[in-house]
């Protein structure tokens, strides 16, 4: 069995970046991704300006006199045009334009109006105080995000500071999406007792949109090996990759692998992994495959570990591996070695320290393990159980917005 590092470097290194690019408009850009790098074509700041509202002056000035004579001012918008003489100085704004003849800048809190235009200092700033200086944050030149960098809220406020209009990304991902199971029923149908809806396609289908990509739902597939070879075909038509659930396993009903090694080629089945163990990986022509097994938290907690890297990669995003965080066990968790685990965890900031304790049952059937928790609580293959007290890896299962 492969353990999920060597499944995730198999697929990465199967898996090429897309080539079909488009340019768009960078209110529409964000979750999408560069398929060129972004280099500014201005400087940050593009002119000396002060960080406060205040008066700005020569500093050699403050050898003779802390009074200086307020000449004019400058104002976000209307600079100065003027140039400073000897005690003089004038009024300034925050992100107004600094004169060349001035070298800092005293906050108004820090001054008095002695007379009309007789302007005391009462506390001298170093020299150069207050002034935010031309390019200090960016040079015309260079490189702001890189090919593969994913578009953030706050890039596109960057790109936008930065005189850019449009990016060129790369085409968004065409994911397709089923579900196999002839026990399945969509929520608002009847069900009978040996029936349960099917919610994988509902877990699948937002996070893969939350990921960025456009998702093609192609709903409920019954457990005959004609109608999941039908629908894998329409779906490889159609999109980049298929993630689908169910039907991976051994059972006298699970058909996925076999329609896959029929119609394409399926590069490996098993991870040593728990939950998820039966996860295949393959292709049908030019199309990924991506093959959950059923059970719910099976299915979420393989998305996240090995398919959402190489779709991240498949969609021209640079690969970087989910941030984890260290976290003492508030409780001993069970494990035996073999599998890696993701045991599904309550993360809290208790008394100076991350603390995780278990989620509660970790069936790999109850999605209200995944409710409960806020992390997966990741522990390697050759590990055994965890005392309390030990210090442990974990993983948050909302990532927090950049
Ligand atoms: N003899 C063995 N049996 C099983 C093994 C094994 O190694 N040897 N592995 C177990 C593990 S681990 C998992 S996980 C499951 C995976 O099985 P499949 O991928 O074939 O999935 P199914 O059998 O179709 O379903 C499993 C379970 O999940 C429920 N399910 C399926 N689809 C959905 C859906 N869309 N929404 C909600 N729930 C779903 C299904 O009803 C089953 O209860 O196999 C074990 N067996
Ligand atoms: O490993 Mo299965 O995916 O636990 O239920």
């Amino acid at each position: 069995m492969l353990s999920v590092q060597d499944a995730v470097e198999h697929m990465l290194d199967k898996i090429q970046a897309p080539t079909k690019t488009t340019t768009i408009a960078i209110e529409q850009a964000v979750d999408r991704v560069l398929a060129a790098p972004v280099q500014s074509t201005v400087n940050v700041p593009s002119y000396n300006n002060s960080a406060m509202d205040g008066f700005g002056y020569r500093a050699q000035d403050m050898e003779e006199n802390t009074s200086l004579r307020c000449v004019g001012e400058s104002l976000a918008g209307h600079p100065f045009t003027g140039e400073l003489s000897a005690g003089e100085c004038i009024r300034i704004m925050t992100g107004a334009q600094v004169p060349a003849s001035v070298d800092t800048v005293v906050p108004q809190e820090n001054t008095q109006t002695l007379e009309p235009n007789l302007i005391q200092i009462n506390s001298v700033p170093k020299p150069g105080a207050n002034i935010r200086l031309l390019g200090e944050e960016l040079q015309e030149g260079d490189t702001v995000y890189p090919t593969g960098h994913r578009l953030t809220p706050v890039d596109i406020g960057m790109l936008a500071s930065l005189g850019v209009a449009q990016v060129k990304v790369f085409m968004p991902l065409k994911v397709a999406v089923f579900s196999t199971g002839d026990e399945l029923v969509l929520p608002g149908q009847a069900k009978q007792d040996f029936q349960i809806y099917d919610s994988n396609r509902y877990v699948l289908h937002a996070m893969l949109e939350r990921m960025g990509f456009e998702v093609l739902n192609l709903g409920l597939v019954a457990d005959d090996p004609a109608l999941i070879e039908a629908t894998f075909r329409d779906a490889a038509k159609q999109a980049d990759a298929i993630v689908c659930s169910g039907g991976v396993s051994v059972g006298d009903a699970d058909y996925t692998k076999d329609v896959i090694n029929k119609i394409g080629e399926v590069g490996f089945w098993k991870v040593a992994m728990k939950p998820g163990k039966p996860f295949a990986f393959g292709h049908i022509e030019n199309t990924w495959f991506f093959g959950l097994p059923g059970n719910p938290v099976s299915a979420t907690v393989t998305l996240m570990q090995l398919a959402e890297p190489a779709l991240r990669k498949l969609s021209g995003e640079q690969y970087t591996p989910a941030l984890t965080m260290s976290a003492v066990a508030g409780e001993a968790l069970r494990k035996r070695p073999g599998r890696a685990d993701f045991q599904r965890g309550i993360l809290r900031y208790e008394k100076g320290e991350n603390r995780v304790y278990s989620a509660g049952p970790q069936g790999s059937g109850m999605l209200s393990s995944l409710v409960q928790g806020n992390c997966l609580i990741c522990l390697s293959a050759e590990q055994g159980s965890v005392e309390a007290g030990d210090t442990v890896r974990v993983q948050l299962l909302q990532a927090p917005v950049k």
